[in-house]
């Protein structure tokens, strides 16, 4: 179980990847439809089948690249509801076969559930073209997914870490609080990547010109109302609030993340604790000298893409942490 567990967190990441990837090559309407590709298993490739393919989609031209952007995402997350799928059953299998298992029932059924609504999330993000509101929840749904995972993992462990340090103890009402600040900030950077919020501020720390007085909180939680929202349907105020709000968001991170590390560092006894301390501080440094680059180099698509897997990263790091700190010694 705990291989089939370690397997499906590696995959589920690449999944995260593959995601960000189809989406930052505007792959994400690559197919028209869902599950199949205008209409096939597969991208369309015979003359014969792009005849069909043209036909049943006039409006949507195939682009064999982008559909295979998008289609290589949805054979990696079918794949990943399939082991997810395993995951439960063995976990049901062992709670029948030893009623007295200390080992996580419940976890598993919990992620079949969310895999099932991501799918969903995966199906709706194509039908209503681009929603921002779908395309955000579909980010945040695959990091839960692989929080999710995670926290599994550790729970499979069946290695303990001693518990019983009180000076640690102390700290988890300011890990909470980080975790719950580093999952505001990351859905904020999903709603500025939704709505293709990127490149509305080039220039550093906040952004440029009287950006105050062009602040427009109420436009940039709203959703007007499109036929598609690819290349997004914000004005220019709402796209630059949306920017702004992630990179205040990121000072906000950097401070309280920042000061539950510093407390950790000066409390923690064990070398695993500081290991952990080092390594969310490591992460926590990479994401914000990605998200910098992002704007300095106007999005390169390596940047991106790393600039989220760095933030899933953090995440469970984070989830990691917050488990450690809470468990019984
Ligand atoms: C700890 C701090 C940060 C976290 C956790 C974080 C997280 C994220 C996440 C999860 C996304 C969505 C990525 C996607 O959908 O592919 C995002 C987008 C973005 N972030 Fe950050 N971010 C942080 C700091 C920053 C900073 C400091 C900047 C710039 C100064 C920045 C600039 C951006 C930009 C421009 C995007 C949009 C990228 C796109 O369209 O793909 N971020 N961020």
């Amino acid at each position: 179980m705990r291989n089939l567990v370690k397997f499906s967190l590696v995959f589920c990441f690449i999944v995260i990847v593959l995601g960000a990837f189809t989406r930052l090559t505007d792959a994400g309407l690559g197919c028209p439809d869902w599950p199949g590709c205008y209409g096939f298993l597969s991208v369309p490739h015979s003359e014969a089948r792009q005849t069909v393919a043209v036909e049943a989609f006039p409006d949507a031209p195939l682009d064999t690249q982008k559909a295979w952007h998008e289609m290589i995402h949805r054979y990696a997350a079918g794949t990943l509801g399939f082991l997810v799928l395993a995951i439960a059953v063995v976990a049901i299998r062992r709670k029948l076969q030893a009623s007295q298992s200390s080992k996580p029932m419940k976890l598993p059924i919990i992620l079949l559930v969310l895999i099932c609504f991501q799918a969903a999330l995966g199906m709706w993000t194509v039908t209503m073209m681009l929603q921002p509101v779908i395309v955000m929840l579909h980010l945040l749904g695959g990091f839960a997914t692989f929080s999710l995972l995670y926290l599994l993992y550790q729970r499979e462990n069946d290695f303990r870490i001693p518990g019983g340090d009180l000076n640690l103890r102390k700290l988890r009402g300011l890990a909470a609080l980080a975790l719950v600040v580093v999952v505001g900030q990351i859905a904020l950077g999903g709603w500025v990547a939704a709505n293709y919020a990127a490149v509305a501020c080039t220039e550093l720390p906040i952004c440029e010109g009287p950006w105050l007085s062009r602040f427009d909180l109420a436009g940039a939680f709203s959703l007007p109302k499109a036929a598609t929202y690819e290349f997004g349907v914000h004005s220019y105020a709402e796209r630059m609030t949306m920017h702004v709000l992630h990179r205040l968001g990121a000072i906000v991170t950097t401070l309280v993340v920042g000061y539950l590390l510093y407390k950790l560092w000066h409390t923690a006894r064990s070398n695993q604790f500081r290991t952990h301390t080092f390594i969310i501080t490591l992460l926590l440094i990479v994401q914000l000298t990605l998200g910098v680059s992002n704007v300095v180099f106007s999005l390169p698509l390596a940047v991106a893409v790393a600039h989220n897997a760095v933030g899933a990263l953090l995440l469970i790091s984070l989830v990691g942490l917050n488990y450690n700190l809470s468990r019984k010694a």
